[in-house]
């Protein structure tokens, strides 16, 4: 299959070169359909959803610590303990970290607020069973009063980590950008010179997607883009994330996986996009090829040299892939898309 199929004479919308365009902008030329599915799958949900639950988050231990605190002083207003909502509390949480890349920073205040949850739920526990007249009440009331403001201050830091990670997200996909990558590498390199701890990149880069571009105009080659990067998601567990590197090129990061598994994942995406075409633009399908480098980050001394060794595996899947697509008799390749062809890029 080719990049594009038969060449519509559609007006071309092309716009001078648009690398790093930030505006989700939308092409008329998509069926109400697709265009659903594409905007559905493309937006950063994780940030509207991330910051409902945190609302959420705070909402149930804000009235958890007021119902402690209008008790004033427990030994002078005894009365029953408010019991803290902990099932609702994680349940929330789980929703608004799903998505997040687990930083240093939001994995420190990660464990800090599950601990002083576990430990205030404890706490109060033990203060519910004790008679307020009881010595040791005051105390383990002050500690409630202490942990449930921590708490508080943990989940602010979590939701300051999550509004830098969205700041980060590449307008376009909804992916994490570069940024977002480097850090997730230095965090899941470090981990892996811990403990054994197995961890594949993946860099993907399209295959003639210039012609997409060249063919449909540049609104038509964004939404390209942002199907493809909801393929890829749809194709990852929660805990691999993918990333927008720039232009056409896409990273994986795959904990947890040898070199040989992240080939299978990178083989079921491949499956994934024959199955289907990516996009329909009246009515004609366009289908996505991609070519692709893994590497170990746990075998790396650094998580650059992880992404160079993943370079130099793209680099030499371009090459075959141009060969194989130089096999293909001219006529069945869309008039005026141009071969496959190997490229360098910055840095390789
Ligand atoms: N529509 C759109 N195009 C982009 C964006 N970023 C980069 N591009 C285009 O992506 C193309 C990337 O160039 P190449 O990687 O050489 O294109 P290719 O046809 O996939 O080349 P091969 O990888 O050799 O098959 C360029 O034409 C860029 O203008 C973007 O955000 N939106």
């Amino acid at each position: 299959m080719s990049a594009l199929q038969p060449k519509k004479s559609l007006p071309s919308t092309k716009i001078a070169d648009t690398l790093g365009v930030t505006e989700a902008a939308s092409s008329p030329t998509l069926s109400g359909a697709a265009r659903r599915d594409l905007e559905a799958a493309a937006a950063p949900e994780w940030a509207a959803g991330a910051g409902a639950a945190i609302r959420a988050t705070r909402a149930e231990l804000v009235a958890w610590l007021q119902a402690l605190l209008r008790q004033g002083v427990y030994r002078l207003r005894p009365g029953p303990v408010a019991v803290m909502p902990i099932g609702r509390i994680h349940q929330q949480l789980s929703v608004a970290l799903a998505a997040a890349v687990e930083t240093p920073a939001l994995q420190a205040a990660r464990e800090r607020l599950s601990d002083d949850l576990a430990r205030a739920d404890a706490r109060s526990a033990a203060l519910a069973s004790l008679d307020p007249s009881d010595p040791e009440a005051p105390a383990l009331y002050d500690e409630l009063i202490a942990l449930g403001l921590d708490a508080l201050q943990q989940l602010s830091e979590i939701e300051i980590e999550l509004a830098a990670q969205h700041a980060g997200l590449d307008a376009l996909t909804g992916l994490p950008g570069r940024r977002a990558l480097y850090q997730r590498l230095a965090a899941e390199h470090a981990r892996s010179q811990r403990s054994v701890h197995r961890c594949a990149v993946v860099l993907i880069d399209l295959d003639r997607f210039k012609p997409v571009n060249d063919q449909y105009g540049h609104l038509v080659g964004d939404d390209f883009l942002r199907a493809f990067a909801a393929a890829l998601r749809a194709e990852l567990r929660p805990y691999d994330a993918a990333f927008r590197f720039g232009g056409d090129e896409f990273v994986l990061v795959l904990p947890d996986v040898t070199n040989d598994q992240a080939e299978a994942v990178v083989e079921r995406i491949r499956q994934r996009l024959q199955r289907q075409p990516l996009l329909e633009v009246d009515g004609t399908p366009l289908w996505a090829e991609f070519s692709a480098g893994v590497a170990a980050l746990d075998g790396a001394r650094t998580p650059a040299e992880a992404l160079g060794r993943a370079d130099a595996q793209l680099y030499a899947a371009k090459a075959r892939r141009a060969h194989r697509v130089a096999q293909i008799p001219t006529a069945t390749v869309p008039e005026g898309a141009p071969l496959a062809r190997p490229k360098r890029r910055a840095g390789s």
